[in-house]
């Protein structure tokens, strides 16, 4: 049975990567998918604006919807605080799988607990299954209709706190309409947008970084 692009991407991170070292595994990746076969990693362009808004926020609890291969939880991960989180959330068992060991190999899986199932399933047990008691960042990147539902489960479930940061990944490609009128044209929400590019294509993106006002 012949690989997925998903194999391919870590058997590239194996075999070109240092173990231990974040950075050199992202490298890999960005290497491997500008060069070989393009992939939906945030990429190195968007990711620098994660960095910049994940040391900014410095959170003791981060939570990412939408795993993949691992990409940007090793980015968030690697800038964490002694002690500080990352909850990621991917429901395809098989990048969830690739994730794991990107994460192993990265030498993060102390920070990172990989949590499989959908988002609208998770979000309701992190208060009592996982321990938490509210998010401070949160990095939004999986199907792009449900950013809104979700931002909307997590105030439900009580999870933002004043000055929680939302992160969206993708707001122009592939788009999240809904989303960008939610919080927008909510006061309970101060937008930020952060223009750049697709991953590794000249296509127009953007980041919207959306802080919770409490
Ligand atoms: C959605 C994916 C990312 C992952 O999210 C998991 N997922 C989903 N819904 C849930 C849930 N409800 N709960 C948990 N996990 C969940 C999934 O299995 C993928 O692994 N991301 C994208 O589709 C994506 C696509 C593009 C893109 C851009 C231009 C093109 F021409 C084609 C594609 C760029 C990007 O930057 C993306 O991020
Ligand atoms: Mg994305």
């Amino acid at each position: 049975m012949n690989q997925s692009k998903e194999e391919r991407i870590l058997n590239f991170v194996l075999q070109n990567a240092v173990r231990g070292d974040p950075c050199s595994v992202l490298e890999a990746i960005d290497k491997y998918c500008s060069q070989k076969e393009w992939s939906m990693n945030v990429g190195s362009e968007k990711g620098l604006i994660l960095d910049k808004v994940v040391e900014e926020v410095s959170p003791s609890v981060a939570l990412e919807l939408g795993t993949y291969c691992g990409y940007s939880g090793v980015r968030i991960a690697r800038l964490l605080k002694a002690g500080a989180r990352l909850l990621t959330v991917e429901f395809n068992p098989a990048f969830a799988a690739v994730a794991k060991q990107v994460f192993e190999f990265a030498g993060v899986q102390d920070k990172v607990k990989l949590i499989e199932g959908p988002s609208d399933e998770i979000i309701p047990q992190l208060k009592k299954k996982y321990e938490v008691d509210t998010v401070d960042f949160v990095f939004l990147d999986h199907w792009k209709d449900r950013y809104k539902p979700d931002t909307i489960l997590l105030q439900e479930c009580n999870l933002l706190r004043k000055g929680s940061v939302l992160l969206a990944d993708n707001v122009i490609i592939p788009g999240a309409p809904e989303f960008l009128n939610y919080v927008r044209n909510n006061s309970h929400f101060q937008c930020t947008n952060y223009p750049a590019h697709l991953e590794y294509m000249k296509a127009s993106d953007a980041m919207e970084k959306a802080v919770f006002l409490g």
